[in-house]
């Protein structure tokens, strides 16, 4: 089994002295290529820091870590620039997108942004390929909260990144919208996309093939193919120590 991002002992330390905060304390982990994976805990567990260490948004203080079989820890600058822009999407809770862009500008983005000349072709299929073929020139205010997200989801595939990450990516969405961007998520995963999401949600949590659990700074479990119930009880559990 290959692993399409691996932390090896991480550490993401914030502050000094008396206000040092281990947002990440001795992280071991791997996911697995073609899988979908949840993160949960409780509120400052660390989720959103170690989705951004293992995207190569923020640096680890200490430990290793591996992104599309290349090593990232000491990755200059510019390196993780151009790492970030070829090989990972992100979908955000606040879907991100730029409001004087159209659906398609939007979606051509990450590629005029790695200096590529956007095929208006793949464009408009992937848009397509999340329902908005209609939508191409609308602009994000005149799309709803779920078309919008279902733009920034295609927006981030457009460069068929290594892995795709999520910040809470349904954490805005009504249930509806939210079945629909999992359901888009799933699909992408049968084709082999990695996938790596936080979630307070333990529905959506159930959907990812494995739910791995933060607790001050460290995995504290991991359940795989969960049900709903069993993410929601395990999280009740975390947060009751808290
Ligand atoms: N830039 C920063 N400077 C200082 N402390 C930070 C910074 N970013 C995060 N922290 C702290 O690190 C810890 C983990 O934060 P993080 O945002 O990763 O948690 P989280 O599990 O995503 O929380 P939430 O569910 O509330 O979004 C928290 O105690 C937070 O206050």
């Amino acid at each position: 089994m290959t692993h399409a991002v691996e932390l090896r002992a991480v550490h993401r330390v914030y502050g000094r002295g008396d206000t040092t905060i281990r947002a990440l304390d001795g992280v071991d982990l791997s996911f697995p290529t073609g899988t979908w994976t949840a993160v949960m805990g409780p509120s400052g567990s660390g989720k959103s820091t170690l989705l951004h260490c293992a995207a190569g948004l923020e640096r680890v203080t200490s430990g290793a870590v591996s992104l599309a079989g290349q090593d990232i820890t000491g990755a200059s600058d510019g390196e993780l620039t151009r790492l970030r822009r070829t090989k990972i999407g992100f979908v955000f809770q606040s879907f991100n997108l730029m409001g004087a862009l159209t659906a398609e500008q939007n979606v051509a983005l990450p590629l005029r942004m790695a200096g590529q000349r956007p095929d208006r072709r793949k464009v408009r299929e992937i848009l397509a390929r999340v329902g908005l073929g209609d939508r191409l020139k609308h602009l994000p205010r005149e799309l709803s909260g779920g078309q919008q997200q279902r733009v920034a989801l295609a927006r981030a595939m457009i460069t068929r990144p290594a892995v795709l990450f999520g910040d809470e990516p349904t954490g805005a969405l009504d249930t509806g919208s939210t079945r629909v961007v999992l359901g888009l998520l799933r699909e992408l995963v049968e084709e082999g996309q990695t996938i790596v999401v936080v979630t307070h949600d333990p529905a959506a949590a159930a959907s990812a093939d494995q739910v791995l659990f933060l607790s001050d700074g460290r995995i504290v479990d991991g359940l795989n193919s969960p049900t709903v119930h069993q993410v929601a009880a395990r999280l009740a559990q975390l947060e009751v120590t808290v």
